[in-house]
């Protein structure tokens, strides 16, 4: 079983999240009443992930509309569609809440120009809409898991196990549950093929030191801790079978929007020729982004990264820079594995041309 980072209860219309930002050292679940709260939440990083970002700002609004009382659909279509784009602004790289409100917002629209459905029925789909989103990023999880582990255990010989280097965290913490690279990494496990995973620290926000280091002990999966500026050593010293980690927004054409540190393993990865995958669903491919020198970079407060908790770690007025994410160029991506299957990254448009039709 792995952790719960989500708790939603449809019959008591309760949501809530485990706040990561107290983890390892204390769990806790906070409250999320509506949509003010899932915009917080998500933009103090309480809740992270790109999948889990959309999943709770799409719940926080199920959880509003739950309490409030509508006049007519079209008052519920501007409604929705004004507190999905709000939703949308708490975290501009992650694609999946973007991607998430304008499959809403399409939806909203369609029902409330259909003269057939009743106001009633309208909230009754779109609520049916938001739940089946979140049991779809679990089922897409294990899919990406299973489908990520054949292709890394197609490159090795026989039935002998792999050796994984993962960054930040995309287990259960990061999605409804599984993960994303940590769900291959569970698969491989779960294969009996998984000989050892090290995970890094990522700094500022530490989420493997604490997230995937938290999941990965909680599911007993043979692993290492390793400093990010360690990478480059561990594989000149360790046979490497792979480099796996997820991805906040993948453009058309392969090039991946992930968590800072990312490019750099992948340039370590290329030079040791370790193949470096991606593992997201297709939720984070974003069709309208071309290339990614399009995709917006989000920058994080200094804070994170003088201070550790109330520790401060470097020195006094020292001036920052603390973009939250870097783009890995296609060239150096040797498959993006998704629940459809694993994908070179000129495959991608194709692929997304024969998804759309
Ligand atoms: C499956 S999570 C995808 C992605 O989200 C994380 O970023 P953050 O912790 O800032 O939300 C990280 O980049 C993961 O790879």
């Amino acid at each position: 079983m792995s952790l719960k980072s989500i708790i939603y209860d449809q019959v008591t219309n309760n949501l809530e999240i485990l706040d990561q930002l107290l983890l390892p050292g204390i769990t806790k679940y906070v409250k999320v009443k509506g949509v003010e709260d899932g915009w917080k939440v998500i933009n103090k990083m309480q809740v992270r992930g790109a999948p889990a970002i959309a999943i709770v700002g799409c719940l926080s609004l199920a959880v509003e509309m739950r309490n409030d009382k509508f006049e007519s659909k079209k008052q519920l279509r501007q409604e929705v569609e004004g507190k999905l784009n709000y939703l949308v602004s708490s975290r501009p790289t992650a694609v999946n809440m973007k991607g998430a409100a304008e499959e809403l917002i399409d939806l909203a629209n369609q029902l409330s120009k259909d003269k057939s459905v009743s106001l009633e029925d309208m909230i009754h789909k779109f609520l049916l809409k938001i739940q089946h989103l979140l049991e779809k990023d679990i089922t897409d999880n294990q899919s990406i898991g299973d489908n990520g582990a054949k292709e890394i255990l197609s490159r090795v010989s026989g039935d002998s196990q792999v050796r994984v280097v993962t960054h930040c965290n995309t287990g259960s913490l990061a999605t409804a549950g599984y993960g994303t690279a940590l769900g291959v990494i569970r698969s491989l496990h779960a294969m009996k093929r998984l000989e050892h995973v090290y995970c890094t620290e990522t700094r500022p926000y530490n989420q493997g030191a604490r997230l995937t280091a938290f999941e990965l002990i909680h599911d007993k999966i043979p692993s290492t801790l390793i400093c990010d500026s360690m990478v480059s050593a561990l594989m000149k010293s360790r046979n490497i079978s792979a480099v796996v980690v997820g991805a906040d927004r993948v453009a058309a054409n392969g090039d991946t929007a992930n968590k800072i540190g990312t490019y750099q393993i992948a340039v370590v990865a290329k030079y040791h020729a370790v193949p470096f995958y991606v593992a997201a669903p297709f939720t984070s491919i974003d069709a309208k982004v071309s290339t990614g020198e399009h995709i917006v970079i989000e920058e994080r407060p200094d804070r994170e990264m003088t201070h550790v908790g109330e520790h401060r770690i470097a020195a006094k007025g020292i001036p920052c820079w603390n973009p939250a994410f870097d783009v890995t160029p296609a060239s150096l991506i040797a498959g993006i594995i998704t629940e459809r299957g694993v994908f070179k990254p000129e495959q991608i448009k194709a692929v997304l041309a024969s998804v759309s039709a």
